[in-house]
């Protein structure tokens, strides 16, 4: 288990570029599997769950050609099918939630798939029926025996188009049911789809590829099924998550920072929310810039009441933030109420953040109450252990702003979703050693 050694205090200064998006990157490498033809990648983040796929990927006999440090060329031209019966493939396909997404391909493809109940972040339950009730609405049938093996099997020898409606806009579970559909005979109607901007660059790039999809962009996707995809290229857009997270902690660090090529139409309500912390950001063409602020106020409602920031589908406000929003708020003037809808463990981690002197009431497991400090109170470093990838970052911000040096433990978390975080820190000003 590998720790960071963060010095706080430190003030950043300069250009940081955010790497390409994760939970994009995890979708679009698992639609490789869609054709026989090359597809080749850009802009793919070196982070570990992104590596730990592209692994799994050669495993399965998938050609990997290593074009630079952010493209690859896929050719699943010879899936050897056989390896998904392995031990190796449980134990790595089991490493992470995005391997979940490789079944929508399989099945198109190869008419039947199995996958072990995925890993990801511990943040509460996190069910996949929406993923199998929309295979079993294509006709495909799904079995799942935690006695056997512990695999969810899904046989689809045919796939037929249908109407349906989702019942959760998952990220992840219409993205499956998408890939799953394009190859479908027949019309497929998904309603309640999820449209973040992962799923509307999925799209994007299956239209490259021959597929039939319109209403992109919205929460209804129609699909007309076609018999075979062919190969394209793609470039991942930058991870809005990382940016918001840089946007954070540039306002705890006191830091004057700009974030590069930040794809801004993109961000949707992302750079609102911060501002309606008080943080100000300049949007100078495609970058953000933060000005180094020593305070920032916390708005309220119109009719004065305490602001609330909640997490919502898309076009929502993203839960991948809420954590982040949390600890930035930790230096502001102001109080601001937290409420994560969608996740039920993830807002444990303020109990560091206590301990480091942060006032903050956790009123329950979905909801924090953040008091500012207005920098009246300086937090101070401790020794914490990262729980889950947004956390950890959060936690990393709030030991960069402290007095003192602390100690992240568990940091593989971090690089699940962050890449490099420690380098390309370091070289605008933090003090970040990896232990
Ligand atoms: C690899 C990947 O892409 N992971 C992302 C994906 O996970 P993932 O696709 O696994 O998450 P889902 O979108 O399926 O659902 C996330 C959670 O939100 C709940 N839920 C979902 C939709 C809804 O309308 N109402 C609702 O309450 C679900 O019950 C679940 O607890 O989307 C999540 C929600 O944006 C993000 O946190 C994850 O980073
Ligand atoms: C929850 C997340 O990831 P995963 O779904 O991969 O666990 C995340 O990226 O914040």
């Amino acid at each position: 288990m590998a720790s960071f050694k963060v010095t706080g205090g430190k003030k950043l200064q300069g250009e940081i570029i955010p790497q390409g998006a994760k939970n994009e990157a995890l979708q679009i490498i698992c639609a490789v599997l869609l054709t026989k033809e090359p597809v080749t990648i850009h802009n793919i983040p070196a982070i570990r769950d992104v590596i730990a796929l592209i692994d799994l990927l050669g495993d399965m006999g998938v050609k990997l050609t290593h074009l630079s440090e952010t493209s690859v060329r896929f050719q699943a031209d010879d899936v050897n099918l056989s390896y998904l019966e392995t031990e190796s493939y449980k134990t790595k396909a089991a490493s992470l939630r995005g391997s979940v997404m490789m079944l929508g391909p399989l099945l198109a493809r190869f008419k039947k798939g199995r996958i072990p109940r995925p890993g990801g972040d511990k943040i509460g339950r996190r069910r996949l029926d929406t993923h199998f009730l929309g295979f079993e609405r294509l006709g495909a049938k799904f079995d799942f025996d935690p006695e056997d093996g512990g695999f969810y099997k899904v046989d689809a020898s045919n796939l037929k188009g249908t109407y349906m409606l989702l019942d959760e806009a998952s990220v992840t579970g219409t993205a499956n049911v998408l890939m799953a559909a394009v190859l479908a005979e027949g019309t497929t109607t998904i309603y309640n789809a999820a449209c973040e901007p992962y799923l509307q660059q999925l799209c994007k790039m299956l239209v490259r590829m021959g597929a039939n999809i319109s209403g992109i962009g919205s929460n209804l996707l129609t699909i007309e099924g076609v018999s075979e995809l062919n190969g394209t290229e793609h470039t991942m857009l930058p991870d809005m998550i990382e940016i918001g997270s840089f946007i954070g902690m540039a306002a705890m660090t006191q830091s004057e920072l700009t974030i590069k090529n930040c794809s801004v139409p993109d961000l949707g309500v992302i750079p609102a929310v911060f501002q309606k912390l008080g943080i100000k950001l300049e949007i100078r063409g495609d970058d953000i810039f933060v000005p180094a602020q020593d305070h920032y106020e916390i708005e309220t409602f119109i009719d004065g009441s305490m602001l609330t920031v909640a997490d919502a589908p898309w076009p929502g406000f993203t839960p991948d933030l809420l954590s982040i929003v949390l600890v930035t708020a930790i230096q502001a003037k102001g109080t601001v109420l937290i409420h994560q809808k969608m996740f039920e463990s993830r807002l444990f981690f303020v109990d560091k953040l206590i301990e480091m002197g942060a006032q903050i009431i956790l009123c329950d497991p979905h909801r924090a109450t953040v008091v500012g400090m207005n920098r009246h109170i300086q937090l101070r470093g401790i020794r914490m252990t990262s729980p889950d990838i947004r956390a950890g970052v959060s936690l990393l911000i709030a030991a960069m702003s402290a007095n003192g040096v602390s100690i992240i433990d568990n940091i593989e978390q971090i690089d699940r979703g962050y890449q490099h975080i420690d380098t390309r820190l370091n070289a605008i000003g933090a003090e970040i050693i990896r232990l």
